[in-house]
């Protein structure tokens, strides 16, 4: 089977939402798919917000981090990195449409709607069950050498 981008890129990572080496962390894995990146994940029930629907907090990790793969993948694609660009989240912004539940497979996919040097903004989508329960936006930008996150992934 095909790797997950953090799998394949960043293994040792301890991002909460996103690296593989987190213990406590939510170990999503994004897959390019079309124009964009796409993330399935199951939450559990400690991120649940009230029985059998998901945290807002966590829907907000969920599309900080997938948005975040989408804007370093596009980098690498555009610039012809070796891997993707370093980038971090700038500022983003969740609408929550209705309650997610929390107790199936959810999909959330993400794309770049704009790119301007090293900044890239990027909307996000979260199904469950066929229907749009959130929708991000958000900016990310790659960094430079000397800032704290440089080669930390
Ligand atoms: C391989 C990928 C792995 C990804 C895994 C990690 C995922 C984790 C997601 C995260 O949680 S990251 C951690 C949370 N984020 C941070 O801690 C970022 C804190 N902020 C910063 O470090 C800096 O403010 C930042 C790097 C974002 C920008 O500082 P810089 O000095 O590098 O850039 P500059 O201020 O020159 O701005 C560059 C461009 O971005 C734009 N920009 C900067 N901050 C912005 C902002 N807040 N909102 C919108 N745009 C912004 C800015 O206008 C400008 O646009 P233009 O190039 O078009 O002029």
């Amino acid at each position: 089977m095909e790797q997950a981008l953090q799998d394949k890129f960043a293994p040792e990572t301890r991002c909460f939402g996103c690296g593989p080496s987190n213990p406590k962390g939510l170990h999503i894995k994004s897959f390019p798919e079309g124009d964009g990146l796409v993330c399935r994940f199951t939450p559990e029930e400690h991120h649940e917000g009230f029985p059998g629907f998901l945290n807002g907090g966590i829907i907000g990790t969920l599309f900080d981090c997938h948005m975040n793969w989408t804007a370093a993948y596009f980098l690498m694609k555009r610039d012809n990195l070796p891997s993707p660009a370093p980038t971090v989240t700038a500022e983003f912004s969740v609408q929550l449409l209705k309650p997610t539940p929390s107790r199936q497979e959810l999909l959330i996919r993400a794309r770049v709607v704009e790119a301007q040097g090293r900044r890239v903004k990027v909307e996000g989508e979260l199904v469950a069950s066929g229907e749009v329960t959130a929708r991000a936006s958000g900016t990310f930008v790659a960094v430079k050498q000397g800032h704290p996150a440089w080669g930390r992934w």
